[in-house]
């Protein structure tokens, strides 16, 4: 589907600073309409509430279209500015800069439904359905498959770029389709084999800083083969089981990103950080994590760049230890110091 309607509807924008947005917020934040839709764009919009390490600094503008639609025009709109696209999800794989991002950010969070087939087995839903809200509502119905995605605090479509994973399982798995927009507004469905699957990557996987103009492959929404007909006690038992691991071997009590590091084979990468001896070790409010040595936690007031510094200072450390390049997991976009 081509977005040249989308198009025709975004040549115009209307509606500027309103009273009651003036109210709400003290900066100099505006919202601009896109014709024809209540989709807003915001400028100056905070990121920090909308990622899990709770710090990033603001979008020059930011949309959270609810369906389609809006989601083609929001795109057309960022073309017809020459403004660069970053996608956010549930931002919990995410490291905003403290600068913030230039461009616009779409947040695909409002982009809902979903839809189990008993017929198929197939479970189909959209980019900005919970991961983990999902592997319940399959439990409870008694579908085997997602058990291991509890826990993974993530959107559909973040799961799908990411291949998130878990206990020997990940999203390229159990992928049938992914409905995908392009940059020139067609929307295909790709099969895993064409988006290229591997441990915590695929080929939607963007370049990670939105400098330059245009915007990446996003997706809409994805179908995954899952396996009803059990006892849903047995299916929520193993759910638990999975979530239950989770809590005593992560650290949920602190905002994170997950894994920082991506596990270099064949060792694992929390082993090395704490063979290093960096367990608590901290830069500001960004500390080493005591449970687990590959998760950052945020123990308050950390900023961005102290996440990075000390994701940079574990790298310089790990590789002066054991000779290896930690290569991150999380997915660093915008302006970021590297240290003298
Ligand atoms: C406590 C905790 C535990 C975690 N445990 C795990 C784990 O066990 N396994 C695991 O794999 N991960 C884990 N993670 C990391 C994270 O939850 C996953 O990577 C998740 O899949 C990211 O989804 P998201 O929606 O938050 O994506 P985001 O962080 O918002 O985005 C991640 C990347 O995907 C892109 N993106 C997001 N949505 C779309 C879309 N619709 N179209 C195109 N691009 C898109 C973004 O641009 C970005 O490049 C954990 C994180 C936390 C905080
Ligand atoms: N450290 C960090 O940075 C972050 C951590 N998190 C944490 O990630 C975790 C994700 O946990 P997860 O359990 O996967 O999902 P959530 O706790 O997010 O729950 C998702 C949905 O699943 C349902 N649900 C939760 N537990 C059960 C259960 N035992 N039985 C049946 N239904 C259930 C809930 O329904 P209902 O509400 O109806 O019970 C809810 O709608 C949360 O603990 C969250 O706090 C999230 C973001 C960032
Ligand atoms: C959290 C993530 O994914 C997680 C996923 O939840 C879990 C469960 O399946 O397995 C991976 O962790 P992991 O490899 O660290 O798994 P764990 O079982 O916790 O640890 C592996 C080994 O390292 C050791 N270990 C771990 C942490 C630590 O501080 N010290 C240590 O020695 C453990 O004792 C274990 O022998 C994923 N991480 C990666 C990078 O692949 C994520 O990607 O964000």
């Amino acid at each position: 589907m081509k977005i040249s309607q989308a198009a025709a509807n975004v040549c115009t924008i209307f509606a500027s600073t309103t009273q009651k947005q003036e109210t709400e917020d003290s900066s100099d934040s505006k919202i601009i309409y896109l014709k024809d839709t209540d989709c807003a764009i915001k400028s100056q919009a905070s990121l920090s509430a909308f990622t899990s390490y709770r710090v990033g600094g603001a979008a020059q503008w930011y949309v959270a279209p609810r369906n389609l639609e809006a989601l083609q025009a929001s795109v057309e709109y960022a073309k017809e500015h020459e403004l660069p696209v970053t996608i956010l999800g549930a931002g919990s794989n995410l490291l905003v800069s403290d600068r913030g991002l230039p461009g616009l950010v779409i947040s695909t969070r409002h982009l809902r439904h979903s839809h189990f087939d008993p017929q198929t087995g197939q479970l189909t839903v959209a980019a900005g359905e919970s991961i983990p809200t999902l592997a319940w509502e399959a439990a409870k119905l008694g579908w085997q498959g997602l058990e291991w995605a509890v826990g993974i605090p993530g959107t559909v479509g973040g799961a799908v770029v990411m291949n998130a994973g878990a206990h020997n399982s990940c999203i390229a798995d159990m992928l049938v389709s992914a409905e995908v927009l392009s940059p020139d507004g067609t929307l295909e469905t790709l099969t895993p084999a064409q988006i290229g699957y591997s441990y915590r990557s695929s080929s939607l996987q963007s370049s990670e800083s939105p400098t330059e103009k245009g915007c990446q492959r996003i997706v809409t929404q994805a179908t995954f083969q899952l396996q009803p007909g059990t006892d849903p006690a047995l299916v929520l038992a193993a759910t638990k089981q999975h979530k239950q691991h989770r809590l005593t071997t992560q650290p949920y009590n602190f905002p994170s990103c997950g894994s920082v590091f991506r596990n270099p084979t064949p060792y694992s990468a929390g082993w090395l950080i704490e063979q290093t001896g960096l367990k608590g070790y901290q830069i500001g409010g960004a500390q080493v994590a005591l449970l687990h040595a590959n998760f950052i936690v945020n123990r308050g007031g950390a900023k961005a760049s102290d996440i990075f510094s000390l994701i940079s200072h574990i790298q310089q450390q790990v590789k002066e230890h054991w000779s290896i390049c930690l290569q991150p997991e999380v997915k660093m976009i915008g302006e970021f110091q590297a240290a003298g």
